[in-house]
């Protein structure tokens, strides 16, 4: 979006407001009565134009003083007294009264480690052996679509053949919330549930490196993630977890005081042993994640993650890249969200029975939101080119979480 789109005094943002009200097509603005809360705040930050008014955002990055470079370099900001937030006192980490069991540490990741990340979920992640959603439908090299694209952006990458034989799920939407959620009291009926591959597209197209790198969406990490039953193919075993990224999700836990989270926070739910949170600190480990690749229209609805069997084990979510509008509501989608915008650097904990089952999405990648020490300039790596282009236009979020129990 130019910058005359976010200034309403500006002729181009009047300009634009007239085309609207002559375009033919009927733009229908006003809530409708028959969205949730949830739903109603997806609606109003996924508007292109008039673009979202961010004051009631939460954007913790706009009030710290080491940050000031990059919010120079970021077009949209937010507020960081949007609602309350409680600062804990021995680090740069925040909690919700309302929603208890999140915690958001901004700029937890330094900026070199932010550039080895990008490169380790591109180069590493987005590749066999790990599932990516691109292999439905295409048959991606050995080395990695992202090592194809660097090598030749022309060179062309097969559509899978609908009939190689292999026995596939049935065509037909995906749906975000599965009907059984993930614990030791569904663990067997979910593992005995059929797991079948995706069926490949009928229309798939062969098709250059550089117009199959924007759609990719997602790459599994760790246990394998079966998209079409929701739920964890345990059969497969659990994939390698990459150990750099486990490395600073439990160093993520444990540099939270988690006594100070829960001090007074009175929540059921923690199962038949009370809470567990006394020893994440010691024992969290990860072992089941979702890098996810998000361009500038790329949205994800309103869900709950509720698949793994562990219901109350921090889930840490790191943003990389593009910044993003983040909500989180509660258990159902009648609670008004709370928005959050998630910059580069940014870690997100969602942990125990109320904010691991919360209702969470992202309905807006923000452009022109890419921070100085990604873009290429002089003092970049001379390989960062290509890094630092694909970043202007994308989002990535690695969604780390345990998926099995701790025993
Ligand atoms: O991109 C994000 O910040 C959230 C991703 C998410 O909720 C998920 O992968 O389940
Ligand atoms: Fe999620």
């Amino acid at each position: 979006m130019s910058i005359a789109l976010l200034d309403p005094n500006d002729p181009g943002y009047k300009a634009a407001v007239r085309r609207l009200k002559k375009s033919k097509k009927s733009f229908d603005h006003a809530p409708s009565s028959s969205w949730t809360p949830f739903r109603a705040a997806e609606k109003l930050y996924m508007q292109k134009f008039p673009p979202p008014d961010l004051s009631a955002v939460l954007d913790l990055a706009s009030g710290e003083e080491d940050r000031a470079l990059e919010m120079q370099h970021s077009r949209w900001k937010g507020s960081p007294t949007a609602f309350p937030t409680r600062r804990l006192r021995h680090r740069n980490a925040h909690v919700v009264d309302n929603v208890p069991g999140l915690v958001l540490l901004p700029s937890f990741v330094d900026h070199s480690t932010q550039r080895d990340l990008v490169r380790w979920a591109l180069s590493e992640q987005a590749r066999a052996p790990n599932e990516t959603n691109l292999d439905a439908h295409h048959v991606l090299p050995a080395s990695g679509l992202w090592q194809t694209f660097l090598t030749d952006p022309s060179s062309v990458i097969a559509p899978k053949h609908p009939s190689d034989g292999a026995i596939h799920e049935r065509e037909g939407p995906r749906q975000l919330v599965n009907n059984v959620a993930g614990g030791l009291d569904t663990f067997a009926e979910l593992n005995a549930m059929p797991k079948l591959p995706p069926a490949p597209s009928p229309n798939a197209k062969a098709v250059a490196a550089s117009s199959l790198l924007p759609r990719l969406r997602w790459a599994n990490i760790g246990y394998s993630y079966h998209w079409g039953s929701k739920s964890y193919d345990f059969s497969k075993g659990n994939g390698v977890f990459p150990e750099r990224i486990a490395e600073l999700c439990r160093q993520a836990v444990a540099s939270v005081d988690w006594q100070e989270v829960w001090k007074d926070v009175d929540l059921d739910g923690w199962g038949n042993e009370g809470p567990d949170w006394p020893s994440w600190a010691t024992d969290y480990s990860p072992d089941a994640g979702i890098v996810n690749f998000y361009q500038l229209s790329d949205t994800l609805m309103g869900h709950v993650d509720r698949s793994e069997v562990s219901a109350t084990s921090p889930l840490v979510s790191i943003s990389l890249g593009s910044a993003a509008v983040f909500l989180i509501g509660s258990t159902t989608r009648d609670t008004p969200p709370l928005p959050i915008l998630l910059r580069s650097g940014d870690v997100l904990i969602m942990s125990g029975p109320h904010c691991r089952r919360a209702y969470h999405g992202v309905p807006r990648i923000l452009d022109k939101t890419i921070p100085p020490h990604l873009k290429q300039s002089p003092e970049s790596d001379e390989d960062w080119a290509p890094y630092a282009a694909y970043l202007e236009t994308t989002r990535i979020n690695a969604n780390v979480r345990q998926g099995m129990c701790k025993d």
